[in-house]
């Protein structure tokens, strides 16, 4: 266990996460963690939705989860208890993801559900959950693909990959400027992403000119010592009148 803290230390020291000297956290299972802290943005409101029992919040361990993702979460978990980082509970709608002010815009149907959350079984889909610090303005996602999100033979598939990189930045981005959507993601695929293993995907926001939110990201294994992807991207906040044309076109 020391061995593997340390070298998850080392992981995330690639980008001075505090706190992760080997051994400072205690090693809780699936069954007892602490309960989590309710997160401002993106999503703290939703998460009162959850606890009244309105939508199921998916970003929580389950049976799928190796004992890596369970020490990565529990080692951020720590993390949130001075109110730096705080966890982003995920749901099946969009909608329950932002924040209550950008809600009022968008009418919640019924028939959608965000990409992330389209596979059901545990473990086979998109296994994950985010970190945001706010004062930092980055984002970081524990991600543990499963068996239907295969490309090539036995490796993550390049598309899921991306998914992943644009929720997680998008997150970021959201955080940082409320209403945006993608404009540009380039990714450098540097190493394959073995199913069922799990990643770090590590993203902050650069700089901000006007509407436009310059962020990057590194995607890497927990011992530091494989980078699988890096990317940048530009998101752009909606203009109010362009946003509502937008949506009206797909009512
Ligand atoms: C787990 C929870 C997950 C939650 C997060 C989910 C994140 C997912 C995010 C997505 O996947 S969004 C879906 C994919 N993206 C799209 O479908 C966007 C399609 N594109 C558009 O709708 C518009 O092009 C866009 C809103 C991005 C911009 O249109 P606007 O009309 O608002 O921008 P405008 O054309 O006025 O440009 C504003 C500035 O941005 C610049 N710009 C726009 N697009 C650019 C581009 N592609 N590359 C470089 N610069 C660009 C543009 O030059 C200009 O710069 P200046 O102000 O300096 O003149």
């Amino acid at each position: 266990m020391w061995r593997r803290c340390g070298a998850l230390g080392r992981a995330l020291a690639l980008r001075g996460l505090p706190g992760l000297a080997p051994g400072a956290a205690g090693r809780r299972t699936a069954s007892g963690p602490s309960p989590p802290a309710r997160p401002g943005l993106p999503c703290g409101t939703a998460a009162a939705g959850s606890q009244l029992g309105q939508s199921k919040d998916y970003a929580l361990p389950n049976a799928s989860w190796s004992q890596d993702m369970l020490d990565l979460y529990n080692r951020f978990l720590d993390m949130t208890k001075d109110g730096l980082w705080k966890r982003i509970p995920s749901y099946n709608n969009i909608l329950d993801h932002i924040p209550e002010s950008m809600k009022l815009t968008y009418e919640k149907r019924k028939d959608t559900r965000l990409f992330l959350r389209s596979i059901d079984a545990e473990g086979a889909g998109f296994e994950y959950v985010m970190f945001l610090n706010t004062s930092e303005k980055r984002v970081v996602c524990l991600f543990q693909p499963g068996s239907y999100l295969e490309g090539h033979p036995g490796f993550a598939h390049g598309g899921s990959i991306a998914t992943i990189i644009d929720s997680t930045i998008g997150s970021c981005a959201i955080s940082v400027a409320g209403k945006v959507m993608t404009a540009n993601l380039s990714i450098d695929y540097v190493n394959p992403v073995p199913l069922g293993s799990v990643v770090l995907v590590d993203s902050k926001a650069d700089k901000v000119e006007g509407r436009k939110v310059f962020l990057s990201c590194k995607m890497q294994s927990v011992d530091g010592n494989t980078l699988h992807a890096e990317a940048t991207a530009l998101f752009i906040q909606l203009d109010a009148t362009k946003a509502q044309k937008q949506q009206a076109s797909c009512q």
